[in-house]
């Protein structure tokens, strides 16, 4: 970690707002057109809000509206063939491939108790690894599962993974800055990222009781997440302090929010919060996160700069991989029976 070395030092995070949030924030990535003070500026501007709800709109991004729409309408056709069709690509050992509704519970501890099983559906596409790549066959590394009848399906979803790597790398960059580091200095935990795409589909539910949710509360355990979401609505995101505040959808923009191991690796100052999808509408939902993660042989050490100086670090170095296991290995059905 030596190599990651501040250039500014942070400012301390900001207390929490007198008024309470209505809306998350939207900050705005000028497709990425904008030079150095600006850069800080919305550098600056990312610090205050993940040091607050941890969670916002960006927009701006550089990602066409109509590759948004060739997702949604992809996932859509996945989600419209016969079960029969989808249970083929069941998910494997790799973490890949389609997980039947209310196959996965939400097991966090930060977040109250869930016991029951989600009401959605998804499948998982996750970095491609090939089989002449030396990590082949090592926990999560191995192919993904693609649907044989949907033609066109592979290409749209490959290409639209890749346009968020990019703004994922990107965005990286502005967090380094915004945690006082040179624009490159997480580069190198990125070089072969640990992705998730995942395609979910979330069933109308209006009359689903307080308790029966499409995603329960949770916090993501990743780096960040990048969130894409039709216009149905039901993502809420809990607030500081208490309540809930609704993720709106706004068309051409994405949700994007800190994880568990971002929020471990700054010492605590930026919040992974927990948030929720309840879809009470009579239509129903589709949306697409993307989980952007480090390479899992990196070793997430709390960065420097940001314990202060003379106190000992809130969180032990961890390897990446092996706390991603055992993360899934408590969230996902499918991991604890047999074969
Ligand atoms: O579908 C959404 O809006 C959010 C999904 C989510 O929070 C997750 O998959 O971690
Ligand atoms: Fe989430």
């Amino acid at each position: 970690m030596s190599s990651v070395t501040p250039s500014v030092s942070p400012q301390p995070a900001p207390p929490p707002a007198d008024e309470p949030l209505q809306q998350l924030p939207i900050i705005d990535l000028q497709n990425f057109a904008f030079d150095e003070a600006g850069l800080d500026r919305i550098a600056g501007h990312v610090d205050r809000v993940f040091s607050d709800i941890g969670f916002c709109y960006l927009a701006n991004t550089g990602v066409p509206i109509e590759q948004m729409q060739a997702v949604f309408a992809a996932s859509k056709a996945f989600h419209a063939q016969p079960q029969a069709a989808k249970d083929t690509l069941a998910i494997n050992d790799f973490h890949r491939g389609y997980m039947a509704p209310k196959t996965s519970v939400i097991v966090t501890s930060s977040v109250a108790k869930v016991t029951k099983p989600n009401n959605s559906e998804s499948l998982m596409v996750m970095h491609e690894v090939a089989e002449d790549d030396p990590r082949f066959g090592q926990a999560l590394q191995g192919p993904n599962q693609w649907p044989a009848d949907l033609p066109g399906f592979r290409d749209t979803v490959a290409a639209y993974n890749a346009a968020l790597q990019g703004l994922a790398q990107r965005f990286t960059q502005i967090i380094a800055r915004a945690l006082g580091f040179a624009p490159e200095a997480l580069d190198r935990f990125f070089e072969r990222p640990t992705t998730f795409l995942r395609l979910l589909h979330y069933p109308s539910h209006p009359d689903a009781a307080e308790d029966e949710f499409g995603s329960a509360p949770h916090t993501d355990y990743g780096f960040i997440t990048i969130l894409l979401q039709d216009g149905v609505g039901g993502l809420e995101v809990r607030r500081r302090g208490g309540g809930w505040i609704r993720a709106t959808p706004i068309p051409g923009t994405f949700v994007v929010n800190v994880g568990d191991i971002l929020s471990r690796w700054t010492n605590g100052r930026w919040q992974s919060t927990p948030h929720r999808v309840q879809n009470k509408a009579t239509i129903d939902r589709y949306s697409v996160p993307f989980f952007f993660d480090p390479d899992m042989a990196e070793t997430i050490s709390c960065l420097p700069g940001l314990v202060p100086a003379g106190e000992t670090p809130r969180f032990e170095p961890v390897i990446y991989g092996d706390y991603l296991m055992e993360r899934i290995d408590k969230n996902y059905q499918y991991r604890k029976t047999a074969g």
